[in-house]
């Protein structure tokens, strides 16, 4: 199993203060920045875009930036994302006419891939295409919205997400997005997730370290 990453998603965080929150994320020790990008179309919400992923990058940011589009059509923005510093970037299937044509193009502009599963997309669309992947995203809330429950479906699908990953045996991450927090971490990561998207759940507290701390115990604890 791969280390255990924690990626806060940066939609929850204070957007008038977005640097420093960065910042202040990365010294609590999250190692990934999770950008949710929204386009008001694929998904009722509308977010930031690849100018305040360069912003970030200008601002100081070097830690990966894990950007997950919620945009259709997907293929147009992706070099956009790629020249403004993104490290990974993950789609939808539903938003790409041609998902493995989509894969190549992230790889070509220099990027890490990512195929993002909502919670009712059957893990069957990971045929043929898996192999071509650096990660796997399974959405545990529907697209759309920081701050929502975590839907119990997504523990059974990260099992049989990992079984696929396992016997393949490639390095590709499982990443869980969606209703994260310290007191349910436990059982996703015994499900099989090794990268952890948390927003409200690290946002919203008062010391981010503790969090992410406790987040890595729970982490630790189901690996044991
Ligand atoms: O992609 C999304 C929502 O569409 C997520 O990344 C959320 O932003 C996670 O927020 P929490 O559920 O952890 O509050
Ligand atoms: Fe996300």
């Amino acid at each position: 199993m791969s280390s255990c990453l924690i990626a806060p998603s940066i939609l929850s965080a204070n957007f008038a203060r977005l640097g420093e929150e960065v910042d202040n994320v990365l010294k609590a020790g999250a190692d990934w920045v999770h950008f949710d990008v929204m386009d008001n179309h694929y998904v009722p919400n509308l977010t930031i875009g690849p100018l305040v992923c360069e912003a970030l990058r200008k601002h100081g940011v070097t830690a990966p930036i894990d950007v997950h589009l919620m945009v259709k059509p997907v293929d147009r923005i992706v070099p956009d994302f790629a020249k403004a510093g993104a490290t990974l970037i993950s789609f939808h299937p539903e938003a790409s006419e041609h998902v493995h044509r989509t894969v190549q193009l992230i790889k070509a502009n220099g990027c890490q891939a990512g195929l993002v599963l909502n919670p009712a997309t059957p893990v069957e669309v990971l045929d043929y295409v898996l192999p071509e992947l650096d990660l796997v995203l399974l959405m545990s809330v529907n697209p759309g919205f920081g701050g929502q429950a975590f839907i119990p479906s997504a523990l059974d699908k990260l099992k049989r997400v990992r079984e696929r990953i396992d016997r393949l045996g490639k390095d590709i991450r499982l990443e869980i997005d969606g209703g994260v927090k310290a007191d349910n971490i436990r059982e996703i990561a015994a499900a099989g997730a090794d990268t952890f998207v948390a927003g409200s759940a690290i946002f919203n507290a008062p010391d981010y370290a503790t969090v992410i701390a406790q987040m890595r115990a729970e982490v630790a604890a189901a690996r044991r």
